[in-house]
This record gives C-alpha cells, sequence and structure tokens, in this order.
C-alpha cells in the first residue's frame, strides 16, 4: 500500500523513520546509537523487540524465517509510528523554548537486519503483515552498513557473550538483498570508524530529505525514555500492551511545562509510597556470607488455605518473598497483584538474560530492569505507577553479596542493611544500632528476627506472620543457594532464638 501523503508539504511534514540495516555484526546498534544522538532522535534496539522464541532461534543457530521475521518487522514499524506519531506537535512548549527545543520534525532511529526487499516494504509501510492496520504516513530511510565478508566474520568471531554466532553469518548473507539503488537509502562502509559513518549518513540523509538534517532537525534533546523502557512496552512477550505516547514523554528537563503536567503523577507516586508504610514489613540484612530476609504477612486467618506452604514459601501461599531468580530473592511490600505482576517480569528478564548471555543476571542488573519498567509507569498518561517496594537479596560472581531496595518511583538504592513497610523508621534505628559490617549469616538471622518481632503490629510471631528466607553460597558447589523457609522451619528458627510470641486467645486455649 502506498504511503497516505503525497505533496511535497505533508511529506515534509512528517517524522522520519531512520532504519539501520545489515546483517549480524555489522555495527547497526553501535551506529544506530551514534546517529540517533546526532539527530537528537530517540534510539531503538531492534534486537531487543525478538519474540523470546526468535532470540531463543538464533541463539541455538538456527536462521529465522519469513514468518518468524513477520511479526517482528510490524513490530518495529509500529514502535516508530508511535514513538513519533503520537506527539502532539501543535502543543509543543513555547513558553520555555529557550530550555528545551523541540525537534522541528520528529523522528526515530531503529536497528533492524532488513535482509530482504519485502521485509523493507512492511518497516516502510508499503505493506501490511496479517490484518495488521494501514500505517501511519512517516517517512522511511534506510542506512545499510555494507562491506567486506572477511572483515565481518572477524568482527563476529571476536564478539563475545552474543546470542548470535558466526557460524550464522553465511545464512544472513544469502538471505540479503542489497537495499542499494532502493528508494530512501544510504550506504555507509563498514570498514569506517563509528564517526565517518555518522558523518556519511548524515549526508546521504541530508540529500535524501533536502536540507541539512543535523541543524534542521533539531537541537539536542534529552531523551527521558531509553530504548529498554520503551522496548519493555512495546515487545509483547514482556506481556505489556501498546499504548499511545504523550508529547512529553521523550522530551525532558525540570522546567519545561510539560514537568508541570506531570505533576499529578509525582503526587501519584507519593501516594503509593505513603501506601507502602503501612504494607507489612520487608527488612533484609546483608552478612558477610549471604543475605537474609523476612517478610509480616498480613493476609491471616484460620480460614487460610496454608496447604501450598508445607513445602515451602511459595506454591499459592507465598504472599511477600519469591524467587526471582536463582541467585536472587525478592521482598515485596505493597499492592500484592501489582508486585505480581513485578515478579513474573523480573522472572522473564532473568530468563531472557541467562539465554541471551549465559550467565545469570547480576543483582543490580535486575534491580535496573525493574526500575526502568516502574519508572516507564510514572510518566504516561492513563497510567499510574506500580505500588510496589522491593528488597532484592542476591549474588553474583562480580560483587558477591548484595541488598538493593527500589521505590514506586523507580529509584534503586544499595544497602547492608534496611527496612520496607510499616514501621520501617524503628526497624532501621535498630538495625543502625546492631548492625557490624563483620556479621555473618548466622548472626544476622537472629538480628532479623528480633528486629522484626520488636517492629511488627502483630501480638503474635509465628510461621502464619512471618515469611523467611536466606541466601548463602553452596560449600560444593560454590553457587548461590536460596532457601525460602517452610513454617515449621520458621517456627524452629523463632523457638531457637526464644521470640515465640502468642496472642493471648492461644495462651489462655493452651491453658
Ligand atoms: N565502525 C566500526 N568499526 C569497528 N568495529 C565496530 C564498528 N562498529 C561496530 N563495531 C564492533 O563490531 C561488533 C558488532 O557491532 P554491533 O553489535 O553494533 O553490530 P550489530 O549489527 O548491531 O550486531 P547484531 O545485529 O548481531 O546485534 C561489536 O564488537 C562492535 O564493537
Ligand atoms: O533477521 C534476522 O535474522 C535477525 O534480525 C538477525 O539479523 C539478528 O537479529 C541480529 O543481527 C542479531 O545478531
Amino acid at each position: 500500500m502506498p504511503p497516505t501523503n503525497g505533496s511535497v508539504r505533508d511529506l515534509d511534514a512528517q517524522p522520519i523513520f531512520i532504519v539501520v540495516m545489515g546483517v549480524s555484526g555489522t555495527g547497526k546498534s553501535t551506529l544506530g546509537a551514534a546517529l540517533a544522538d546526532a539527530l537528537g532522535f530517540p534510539y531503538v534496539e531492534g534486537d531487543d523487540l525478538h519474540p523470546v522464541t526468535n532470540v531463543a532461534k538464533m541463539a541455538s543457530g538456527t536462521p529465522l524465517t519469513d514468518a518468524d521475521r513477520e511479526p517482528w518487522l510490524a513490530l518495529i514499524r509500529t514502535a516508530a509510528e508511535r514513538m513519533t506519531l503520537d506527539r502532539d506537535l501543535s502543543s509543543t512548549p513555547s513558553d520555555d523554548a529557550s530550555i528545551v527545543r523541540e525537534n522541528k520534525r520528529p523522528g526515530v532511529v531503529i536497528s533492524s537486519s532488513a535482509l530482504k526487499r519485502y521485509y523493507r516494504e512492511i518497516l516502510r509501510g508499503h505493506r501490511t503483515v496479517g490484518d495488521g492496520q494501514a500505517p501511519r504516513a512517516l517517512t522511511t530511510y534506510f542506512v545499510f552498513i555494507d562491506g567486506p565478508k572477511k572483515v565481518l566474520f572477524e568482527r563476529m568471531e571476536k564478539r563475545a557473550g552474543h546470542f548470535m554466532k558466526a557460524s550464522m553469518l553465511e545464512s544472513q548473507l544469502n538471505t540479503l538483498e542489497s537495499p542499494v539503488g532502493e528508494e530512501g537509502v544510504v550506504v555507509v562502509s563498514l570498514q569506517d570508524t563509528t564517526e565517518e559513518q555518522v558523518r556519511k549518513a548524515v549526508e546521504g540523509l541530508s540529500t535524501l530529505v533536502g536540507y541539512d538534517v543535523v541543524s534542521e532537525l533539531g537541537e539536542r534533546r534529552v531523551c527521558f525514555v531509553n530504548a529498554s523502557v520503551t522496548c519493555s512496552f512495546l515487545n509483547p512477550d514482556l506481556s505489556l500492551s501498546l499504548f499511545p505516547l504523550t508529547p512529553w514523554q521523550d522530551v525532558t528537563t525540570v522546567a519545561q511545562p510539560s514537568f508541570r503536567r506531570r505533576a499529578g503523577f509525582i503526587r501519584v507516586i507519593e501516594y503509593a509510597m505513603e501506601a507502602i508504610s503501612h504494607a507489612g514489613t520487608v527488612l533484609g540484612v546483608l552478612a558477610k556470607d549471604g543475605v537474609v530476609l523476612a517478610a509480616e504477612k498480613k493476609v491471616t486467618g484460620k480460614l487460610l488455605d496454608l496447604s501450598g506452604a508445607k513445602d515451602g514459601g511459595y506454591g499459592g501461599s507465598g504472599e511477600k518473598i519469591y524467587l526471582l531468580n536463582s541467585n536472587v530473592i525478592g521482598g515485596v511490600a505493597g499492592l500484592t497483584a501489582d508486585a505480581n505482576s513485578l515478579v513474573n517480569y523480573a522472572r522473564t528478564a532473568a530468563q531472557r538474560h541467562l539465554l541471551m548471555y549465559n550467565e545469570d543476571i547480576p543483582v543490580e542488573l535486575l534491580a535496573q530492569r525493574l526500575c526502568d519498567m516502574k519508572q516507564g509507569y510514572t510518566q504516561y498518561g492513563g497510567l499510574r505507577p506500580f505500588g510496589v517496594s522491593l528488597l532484592y537479596a542476591g549474588y553474583d560472581p562480580h560483587y558477591h553479596f548484595q541488598l538493593y531496595h527500589s521505590d514506586p518511583s523507580g529509584n534503586y538504592s544499595g544497602w547492608k542493611a534496611t527496612c520496607i513497610g510499616a514501621n520501617n523508621g524503628t526497624a532501621q534505628s535498630l538495625l543502625k544500632q546492631e548492625y557490624k559490617d563483620t556479621i555473618e549469616v548466622k548472626d544476622a538471622i537472629g538480628l532479623v528476627l528480633r528486629t522484626m518481632s520488636k517492629t511488627m503490629d502483630s501480638t503474635t510471631l509465628g510461621s502464619e506472620k512471618l515469611e523467611f528466607a536466606v541466601l548463602t553460597l553452596d560449600p560444593v558447589t560454590k553457587q548461590p543457594k536460596a532457601k525460602i523457609y517452610k513454617p515449621a522451619e520458621i517456627d524452629a528458627l523463632l523457638l531457637a532464638e526464644g521470640l515465640t510470641k502468642k496472642d493471648e486467645d492461644t495462651e489462655m486455649k493452651a491453658a
């Protein structure tokens, strides 16, 4: 289907979509980010929009088919449309124009192999996939990175830790239908430096567009939405739906009027934090040889079915402590439904990392992934922030045992000992008095339980009110070992620490 708008004037006003293309390893990601930076456009890593099944297939050494690539290409086109067309240029703020000048013409740069002509037709919006909607007007250009096979092979061989192995290059080259000669294509050399490639791409694009793209497309903008956030929102594998972007979402400074429009959102974050300060307490202590987590269960009662808890803290009954990955345990305070969604997201992010890099996700990176997601939810119209704070107790070979906290705004910080939820102020002052840098897990367990017993609202302390977990290293395999305690084990721990509290009713019944 041809583009809907035809006149020179209309085309001039259309947003620009630049696809940096080429076979695997040509340097699309490197050039894409640099070119976007030069133009002041956001950059999206096209590989992040692949369905997980595609990544798994490539990682296993099987080339993708047309059917595998079609939905991915359609998603890239949709991403480009969403990131540019929904920006309401007519509402561009004018009273602080000296602080931020919007691009005169919005645009986005996305990397994609775009190997065949018909794939490029999908990206141009000239062809729809399935019963997809007719594309919206968006002028599409391609920057094709071309060069000798030998150089490419050498680069791919050198590149470590990427899911795409050099052995796949042959199939990529066989599939490639050169775009040279097609409309809107600029060719740059694989062997040039990135700076030189940017220069040539800008020169070529300026010729195609009809004016100097760097000076005419506007001032450098500060991107509010980084690629990973954007992709999280766009990739259906991450169980999130597409939604219209707001005019201010990819442009920010603290002083712009859109910030004032966002003030309501910030209040919502404050409300979320306030709600969390009433949630069940979650407490973590970092020790030399592990991390200890405990959480107060708020939902208790005789009729609650705890049968799933017999085999551990999860399986239906776990409410506050979850295994996020084999090296990270998470403790949540806040809205349980929101927490479930974040826990699923964290588990998927950890698995994606494992699949791509064949290593467990570093603890801080997992916290960052969740924070990207949480922060994204604070800035879009029609959404509210996640009403959840999390503690991450984890281990990775780089920084060993770590404890992080993230809040609904998407901020995170590392701690030696910390507490979220109800009475966290009291708990933190108790922890400050008792914590020692040399503490070991065996003592940290006592410290956590004592602090919980002093700060929990309830008059009873037993497994029905408490979840408990410890992350240590397995002495034999030296791999992280997460243990989420079963109710009987929690009761035994409390007994050993002399902390079993019974409420008066129970004591009277027992008497
Ligand atoms: N202009 C350049 N000169 C030399 N090396 C480069 C250049 N651009 C990128 N590289 C290197 O080539 C390798 C591949 O780059 P990059 O990951 O950007 O390629 P890609 O096309 O996005 O790959 P893929 O599609 O397989 O993810 C990296 O190791 C990168 O550092
Ligand atoms: O169409 C394809 O086969 C894919 O998009 C690949 O090109 C990879 O995504 C990429 O290059 C990763 O190395």
